[in-house]
């Protein structure tokens, strides 16, 4: 008996010691796979994450945090889809900043970045929610917006943008200043699919650059042909340097105290084969936005140097020559290279060689402007700013550049006898030029009134038809030869 209950009580704790390993078995192999689970869980969502950031990378601008332009391309076609459903309209912007390579160069690229990502921030702020602000890479943006479809209303997003992006930036710890164009399509008036529209936005912006950079114009028809003509104009701007169809018009400038003349100002001109003698405002915008303003200002330079010593042997007394200089130009590091090397290759006397810049072109990047034009000082190379009265500069911000010379712009001499604020604005900038020391050129000059009037108001130097037409080297040569033959004087 003792023996069976013996035997009974064996089994039985074999029986509670075999369920206790059976449960810490259990348990532990529970307690493995949740671990196993949980590990595939999380190997699982960070694939997710790593999609999801994989996805977020292709679709986005890693600068800006913007949608580049693959996303934009699903959402303009989505939102085209959707329209055409619901017969609704569209408007697409295209925005590109005016001169970014100018400050991109000048400053360096970490500026240039921070400078999109400000612009990408106050474009932002400058649409609705509803709306698509993406960058299609480098200094272009585009703009979706779905819901404002009326001209007017068009107009007022454009002017916000226009004034939101030109307030000034700091940037390295100085204030400056960036515009933007746009060009504005509308969907499905101006195209029916993706590209379409997006090429007319691209076209009207073009468009919006001609018409002086800093403004928004619509796409029209004409434009189109505008823009194949640009192209074919491009193409054959391209081979014109090589073809030598540029060449220089000159014409005079006079000393009002002694009215003889006292220099001369190279005007270029494209003897283009088909299209005939072709004006500067109709190709040099063209040239500086695709850089060939380089390389043919550079033969400006030369070739205007090389004229001036040609009359010189010729037996005419030393004028001065004064070149322009576009933007481009100004801020190329091969600039100071080419001016030199033209006074060398010529032979001409520095001091007789005036560059002409505009006020615009100083406030840009004034740091880099102060640089160069003391570059230019330094070698004896005199300073003009052209066109003055048309910018927004005050005289007495110029005073901190080392310039020479200010020349009143034509439009204001054109009316000055009908303008009571032309000729206070005359008499302001001839006051304020004189005291700063400078010497002051009237050009635009038309009739023997306008003569009169500057002489009256000491004008130091006067320009325009009324003396002399702008002409080429060999007609301006016997233009000079008569007048100096004559000794006639104004
Ligand atoms: N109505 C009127 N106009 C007069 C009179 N006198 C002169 N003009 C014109 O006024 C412009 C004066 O040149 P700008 O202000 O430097 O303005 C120039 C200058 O900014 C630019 N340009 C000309 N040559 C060059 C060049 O070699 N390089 C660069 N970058 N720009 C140039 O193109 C502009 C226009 O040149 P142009 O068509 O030759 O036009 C010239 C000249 O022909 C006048 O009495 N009445």
């Amino acid at each position: 008996m003792a023996a069976a209950a013996a035997l009974r009580h064996t089994y039985y704790w074999r029986a509670v010691l075999v369920s206790i390993v059976a449960l810490a078995v259990l348990t532990l192999l529970g307690r493995l796979s949740w671990k196993l689970r949980r590990a595939q869980a999380r190997v699982l969502e960070e694939r997710l994450d790593h999609a999801r950031r994989a996805e977020y990378l292709a679709f986005h601008d890693n600068l800006t945090g913007l949608p580049n332009r693959a996303y934009f391309s699903r959402l303009l076609t989505k939102g085209m889809q959707h329209a055409r459903r619901y017969d609704k309209r569209l408007t697409l912007l295209f925005l590109d900043l005016d001169r970014f390579k100018a400050i991109n160069d000048s400053l360096g690229h970490d500026a240039g970045d921070e400078l999109l990502r400000e612009v990408s921030r106050r474009l932002g702020r400058a649409v609705r929610e509803s709306d698509t602000v993406a960058r299609l890479g480098g200094d272009e943006f585009v703009i979706l917006l779905p819901e404002i479809t009326e001209p007017n209303q068009i107009t007022q997003v454009a002017d916000k943008i226009l004034a939101s992006v030109s307030t000034p930036f700091t940037l390295v710890g100085q204030e400056f200043r960036i515009t933007v164009s746009i060009g504005i399509a509308r969907y499905p008036a101006d195209g029916e699919d993706e590209q379409t529209l997006m090429k007319h936005a691209d076209v009207a912006m073009y468009h919006a650059k001609e018409e002086g950079k800093n403004n928004a114009q619509y796409y029209s028809e004409q434009l189109k042909t505008d823009s194949l003509e640009r192209l074919a104009l491009e193409s054959s701007l391209r081979k014109a340097l090589e073809r030598q169809e540029f060449l220089l018009y000159y014409q005079s400038k006079l000393d009002m105290a002694t009215g003889r003349v006292i220099g001369m100002e190279a005007l270029l001109r494209w003897q283009h084969p088909e299209l005939g003698l072709i004006l500067p405002k109709q190709f040099i915008p063209l040239a500086e936005e695709n850089g060939l303003i380089v390389p043919i200002g550079r033969w400006v330079i030369y070739t205007a140097c090389r004229q001036n010593v040609a009359w010189q042997k010729a037996g005419f007394p030393a004028l001065s020559m004064a070149v322009n200089l576009s933007a481009r130009q100004f801020l190329d590091d091969g600039l100071l290279r080419d001016i030199k090397g033209a006074l060398q290759a010529s032979g001409m006397a520095p001091e007789l060689l005036e560059v002409e810049i505009t006020e615009s072109m100083i406030m840009q990047d004034m740091p880099k402007a102060v640089r160069v034009l003391q570059e230019l000082r330094d070698i004896g190379v005199r300073i003009a700013i052209d066109d003055f009265g048309t910018g927004y500069s005050s005289l007495s911000k110029l005073q901190a550049f080392p310039l020479d010379t200010i020349k009143i712009d034509g439009s204001f001499i054109h009316d000055l006898l009908d303008n009571a604020g032309d000729r206070s604005l005359t008499e302001a900038i001839i006051d304020l030029g004189k005291n700063l020391g400078l010497t002051v050129v009237a050009e635009g000059v038309e009739s023997a009134a306008h003569v009169e009037y500057l002489r009256r108001h000491a004008c130091d130097q006067i320009q325009g038809f009324y003396m002399h037409e702008p002409q080429p080297a060999d007609e301006a040569v016997l233009s000079l030869a008569k007048w100096f033959d004559n000794e006639s004087t104004i």
